[in-house]
């Protein structure tokens, strides 16, 4: 493709050379740079990418795309400045797969916790209705029915434009994604085209990197402020910032809500382990996901589905057929003591608290709820002790353990959990940092018909300890414990 053509609408500050030449791709790691690619450089939270130019030369990059004037310039290699490359790098990668979300319409979803889960819902419903899907989600991303290991929420701007390419090839009618806040801050959605998105709530999280509430707050309102005015913007009115998400957006405005009126207005009527009953619009329907924070999700996909313009009888009879996510709240209970065990992807305070207390409304006796938790390392270290508390506070015993420690020492992420810990909470729990061994405590606790909380990891198949992700699946985990102890 032509150099000119892979820089249209990029916002050119100055360029030495000519764009009148071939180029064979678009990267911003050096590491994968093949001959005759442009090279971004851009301004990483770790590294600078502008570090990386002379390597990616070395590599065979042609041209240098950059934000901060290099020191040098070699011959024979053509500069161009901009003021953020990382935008740039968006627009030149949607530019050199041909604006492949131009054909497709993609639906993006932002929110603290539930973006996996509606972005799915949107997937399987729209399949079901007979589209051809893509999915962009924490779990996986998924070309019709061809099935990719995912490493984001949201892909860096140079994948997600390649895997959009995939699906408008594979003849996608839709694409649904997960916009996390950490692709709107880095700008890995630039240039690309969205006709709707969706707000499910915001709490805390990613304080690490955002820093401040009001900052997380900002980023994940920046995602409807560059929606444009042909799109839909869907937003949660009982989240206390679900109506300051839609402020400034051009997008035309959609609500939905449980406790107020709202455009998509839900009316909870029953919510037991068999699922819920709800009425959506005054549509009474039995839909099979459980618990209250999922109500909130499908009124997030019904509010979608009709801005798509589909039948609102269609919609619900299909939307009452599907399963959640995988890893969200995954239950099974075991043959003989009917110990029931609940995967959940729960990693942030609010999840916590909201799983747990659909747990507490699904109670029918006095069964024990016995909940094992982490948390993450090298993730904010400010809701550590915030979710030992909510665990403590909602079960009546706990296994504080490890989640992904990364680099950090997994006791001392327990110490932190452990250190705002109210006394009476104290008495409540246990730490031990193998989780398997955890799993298994728990369940040796456990007595007929009591209830085991696994939180945290979810779908996650990896235990990530010091950079190396060994095997370790809590689902597998328990299944093998249950099959030990029930024998
Ligand atoms: C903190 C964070 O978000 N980091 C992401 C970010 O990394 P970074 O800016 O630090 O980049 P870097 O690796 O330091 O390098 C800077 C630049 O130099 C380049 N480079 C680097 C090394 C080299 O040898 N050559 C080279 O050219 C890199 O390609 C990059 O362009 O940009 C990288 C490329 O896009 C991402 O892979 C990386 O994700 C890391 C691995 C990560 O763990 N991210 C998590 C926190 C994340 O993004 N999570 C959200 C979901 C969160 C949620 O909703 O719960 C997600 O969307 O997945
Ligand atoms: N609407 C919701 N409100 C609050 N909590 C929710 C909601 N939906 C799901 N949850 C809880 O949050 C956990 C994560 O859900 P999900 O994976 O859908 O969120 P996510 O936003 O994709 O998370 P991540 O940012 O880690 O990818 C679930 O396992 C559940 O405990
Ligand atoms: N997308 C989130 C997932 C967290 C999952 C949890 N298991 C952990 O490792 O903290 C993150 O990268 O922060
Ligand atoms: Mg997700």
């Amino acid at each position: 493709m032509l150099l000119q053509d892979v820089l249209y609408k990029v916002a050119i500050q100055s360029l030495n050379g000519s764009t009148a030449i071939d180029v064979s791709g678009v990267q911003s790691d050096s590491r994968k740079i093949a001959a005759g690619n442009v090279f971004v450089a851009v301004k990483g939270v770790g590294v600078d990418g502008h570090l990386f130019i002379d390597k990616a030369i070395e590599k065979g990059a042609t041209v240098v795309v950059y934000q901060t004037t290099p020191e040098a310039f070699q011959q024979d290699i053509v500069y161009i400045s901009v003021e953020n490359s990382a935008i740039a790098l968006g627009v030149m990668a949607a530019n050199f797969y041909g604006n492949p979300s131009a054909g497709l319409k993609v639906v993006g979803v932002t929110g603290t916790n539930g973006k996996t889960t509606i972005a799915t819902l949107l997937y399987k419903l729209f399949t079901s209705l007979g589209y051809t899907c893509g999915l962009l989600s924490t779990v996986n991303n998924i070309i019709g029915d061809k099935v990719l290991e995912a490493t984001h929420t949201t892909p860096d701007a140079v994948s997600l434009q390649a895997l959009l390419r995939e699906m408008a090839d594979a003849g996608c009618d839709y694409a649904f994604m997960e916009v996390s806040s950490h692709a709107v801050h880095q700008h890995r959605i630039a240039g690309l085209q969205f006709v709707g998105g969706l707000f499910s709530n915001i709490t805390h999280d990613h304080l690490d990197y955002h820093q401040t509430f009001d900052e997380y707050i900002r980023v994940k309102k920046m995602f409807f402020d560059g929606l444009p005015n042909n799109a839909f913007a869907i937003t949660n009115v009982d989240d206390k910032r679900g109506l300051v998400m839609l402020q400034n957006t051009a997008a035309k405005k959609y609500s939905y809500s449980i406790k107020t009126l709202a455009d998509f207005k839900g009316k909870l009527i029953e919510n037991t382990l068999t699922g819920l009953v709800m009425s959506i619009n005054d549509q009474e329907t039995h839909f099979r996901l459980i618990g209250e924070f999922n109500a909130y999700n499908l009124l997030a996909v019904y509010g979608a589905a009709i801005c798509l313009g589909q039948d609102k009888m269609e919609v619900l009879q299909h939307l009452s057929m599907l399963t959640g996510a995988e890893g969200r709240f995954d239950f099974s209970v075991s043959p003989k003591e009917q110990i029931i065990t609940i995967v959940d992807y729960a990693h942030t305070p609010d999840a916590l608290l909201n799983v747990l207390a659909t747990i507490k409304k699904l109670k029918q006796g006095n069964e024990k709820v016995i909940t094992v938790v982490g948390c993450g390392g090298d993730r904010d270290k400010t809701k550590r002790p915030v979710m030992a508390t909510v665990a403590c506070e909602h079960s009546d015993k706990v296994v504080f353990t490890s989640d992904n420690p990364r680099t950090e020492d997994p006791a001392q992420i327990i110490k932190d959990m452990e250190d705002g810990l109210p006394v009476s909470a104290r008495r409540k729990y246990l730490a031990i940092t193998d989780r398997r061994e955890a799993i298994k405590t728990a369940l040796n606790l456990a007595g007929e018909g009591d209830i085991i909380l696994v939180a945290g990891k979810g779908h996650e198949k990896y235990q990530d300890i010091n950079g190396v992700k060994n095997h370790f699946d809590d689902k597998e985990v328990i299944a093998e414990m249950i099959e030990l102890l029930e024998k």
